[in-house]
């Protein structure tokens, strides 16, 4: 049975439109018009247990309202989920404790707390036993490097901290199912990183099942082995990110080194010059060209050595979001 499923699944947001002023006011009283925006519009996902997907997908694609309904907080107002076997919306308390939902531009440590305490109340609410609250709050803290910060008020860390004990208080009760929505939101590099390879081990060592929402290319290259993209509510792709960017790729990057120095003019009748320097270039030719093209500067430059590499999944995945 695979841990994430659905099937035709819809959510339309209903909200009513207030003309400005105290007139609009007035009137709302009496007429109001009604505005619908479809947010999902029939998204079918089958996600086996131990899996860790990337959720992509542009700004207003659905990604959010996806995970809201997965976690029970938003109910469908169509078609099925299931999660652990359990229907999301029913919030059955068994599926709950078994489920956790991370969000970075929200948090549910108390602000003027230390994150300790939320810890221990979340404890209580998880029904975690001593021991095992305290093996696994050190294994996280440690983890995460943050020992010296869980005493600390929530309000006097910085972002990466914060996003850091949001993460302990997140799995302290080690659910089997991870909705991960945007965790490196606006965080250094360094701090992206420590969060990746946290996260990496974690999948490693308790194979849990992660859904995970990121605008940074890199967490869902170094995490995930399967991507589903949506846009405007629907998937418009499922599978591992190389076949993305073969299929939606339509150029080829050759990079070049030269034994003796090229002139940029002696490249661009290949195609795009995307780098040059005394030592070498990056050429970008149409895909259907990167034959033709390769042959034509071994035979007229002087190339010491040559590869053929995909266009940077970032571009990739910005093109696609693009042209649909
Ligand atoms: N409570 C709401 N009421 C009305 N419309 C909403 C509500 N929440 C979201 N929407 C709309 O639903 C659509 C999908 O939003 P959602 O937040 O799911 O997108 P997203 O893919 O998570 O975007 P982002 O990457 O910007 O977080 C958007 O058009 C958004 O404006």
């Amino acid at each position: 049975m695979p841990a994430i499923e659905t099937r035709d699944l819809r959510k339309t947001y209903v909200s009513h439109k207030k003309a400005p002023g105290i007139m609009g006011s007035i009137k709302g009283l009496v007429t109001r018009e009604k505005v619908e925006v479809e947010a999902v519009k029939g998204v079918d996902l089958s996600i086996e247990q131990g899996e860790l997907v990337g959720f992509l997908g542009p700004n207003g694609a659905g990604k959010t309202t996806t995970l809201k309904m997965l976690s029970g907080i938003l109910y469908p107002t169509s078609g099925e989920a299931r999660v652990l076997g359990y229907t999301p919306s029913d919030r059955n308390p068994e599926m709950l404790r078994q489920i956790s939902l991370v969000m970075g531009n929200k948090q549910q440590l108390w602000w003027d707390l230390p994150a300790w305490d939320s810890f221990v109340v979340l404890k209580e609410l998880y029904e975690v036993s001593e021991a095992d609250f305290k093996r696994r709050v050190d294994h996280l803290v440690e983890a995460l490097q943050i020992s010296d910060k869980v005493n600390t008020q929530v309000r006097k860390l910085s972002l990466g901290e914060r996003m850091k004990c949001e993460l302990v208080a997140a799995l302290l009760y080690a659910p089997k199912v991870i909705f991960l929505d945007e965790p490196t939101l606006g965080l250094d590099v360094v701090s992206q990183k420590r969060i990746r390879e946290f996260l990496k081990q974690l999948h490693q060592e308790e194979g849990g099942t992660f859904l995970l929402t990121s605008h940074y290319m890199q967490d869902v290259q170094e995490l995930c082995d399967r991507v589903v993209v949506i846009d405007h509510g629907s998937v418009v792709y499922e599978g591992t990110l190389e076949d993305l960017s073969e299929r939606f790729s339509d150029s080829r990057r050759i990079r070049l080194a030269f034994s003796t120095p090229v002139q940029e003019m002696d490249l661009v009748r290949f195609g795009r010059v995307v780098e040059r320097s005394e030592e070498g270039a990056v050429v970008e030719v149409p895909r259907a060209e990167t034959a033709r093209a390769t042959a034509g500067l071994l035979e007229s430059l002087p190339v010491s050595d040559l590869s053929i590499e995909s266009v940077d999944i970032e571009e990739v995945i910005r093109d696609l979001f693009e042209r649909k």
